[in-house]
């Protein structure tokens, strides 16, 4: 289920503006890989180049390839709806949609692509809500308001949505950045589990939750404001945190600008 990606000599721009340069790194399948680095050097908009949600905003493009296992996602004919449900991504801020309630929100992706049956969404319901670790939460409640939980609670059912259609990858853009650290360490130990079926990249400001749930950590940095972001290492997150091999990304995990 879960895929490997593959990414070569990607550029990739906003319009003129060549926001990230020449990435190329290898994610493994089955296992969490987190993107650190400073502000604006391009993280998640890397990261959304993994799903082709990048190209929504007008102008932007990109150049290189990202092949998950041996798909080209960039390949003329692909549709990036198909990669979207595929490469299944998570937001900053929890976004349920508000006015469905908990089980709609869940099987959104699955109503979408036509799926009716009542049993089949039920039992998607239930898996995707366990597998997010808010099933025992929410069990009695499921024709309440998504709105009216918990940010924490919120954020899980943003990660039920996403896995509800089975995707073989998931992104995750600063999942936590809005929660409090009890529903931050409850999502940490969700990735965690979820690596067990998942090919799973997290972009992170947090240091100790990068070295807490990734198995390898990628550092980005720019060299200037204006100037485009670029991979300046990745490895083992014990290696990068512990004995990176580039000065600048011991700079920036020991705090010293960034
Ligand atoms: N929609 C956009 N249009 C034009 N430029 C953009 C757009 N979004 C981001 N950028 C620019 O692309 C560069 C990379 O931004 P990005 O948000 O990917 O960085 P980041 O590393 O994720 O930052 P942060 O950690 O602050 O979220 C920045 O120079 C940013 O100003």
């Amino acid at each position: 289920m879960a895929k490997r990606i593959d990414v070569k000599d990607l550029n990739v721009y906003y319009g003129d503006f060549k926001a990230v340069e020449g990435v190329t790194m290898t994610i493994e399948p089955r296992s969490v890989t987190a993107f650190i680095g400073p502000s604006g050097c391009g993280k998640s908009t890397f990261l959304r180049t993994l799903n082709r949600m990048h190209e929504v905003i007008p102008g932007a493009h990109v150049e290189g390839s990202v092949m998950l296992d041996d798909q080209d996602l960039y390949a003329s004919g692909v549709d990036p709806v198909g990669v979207r449900r595929t490469v299944g991504m998570v937001f900053q801020r929890p976004n349920p949609f508000p006015t469905m309630s908990i089980g709609d929100n869940v099987t959104a992706g699955l109503r979408l692509n036509g799926v009716k049956d009542k049993k089949k969404l039920a039992e998607a319901t239930e898996e995707s809500l366990r597998g997010a670790g808010l099933w025992d939460e929410v069990k009695d409640r499921l024709k309440k308001p998504g709105a009216g939980l918990s940010g924490g609670q919120q954020q899980r059912l943003c990660i039920a949505r996403a896995i509800a259609v089975n995707p073989q990858v998931l992104l995750m853009d600063e999942p936590c950045s809005a929660l409090d650290p009890i529903s931050t360490l409850t999502i940490e130990d969700l990735v965690t589990k979820l690596k067990d079926d998942y090919t799973i990249v997290i972009v992170t400001h947090n240091m100790q939750q990068a070295s807490r749930v990734s198995d390898k950590t990628a550092f980005f940095n720019l060299a200037a404001t204006g100037k485009p972001g670029k991979l300046i290492e990745m490895d083992d997150t014990q290696t990068i945190f512990n004995n990176p091999t580039e000065k600048a990304t011991e700079d920036y995990i020991s705090g010293r600008f960034g």
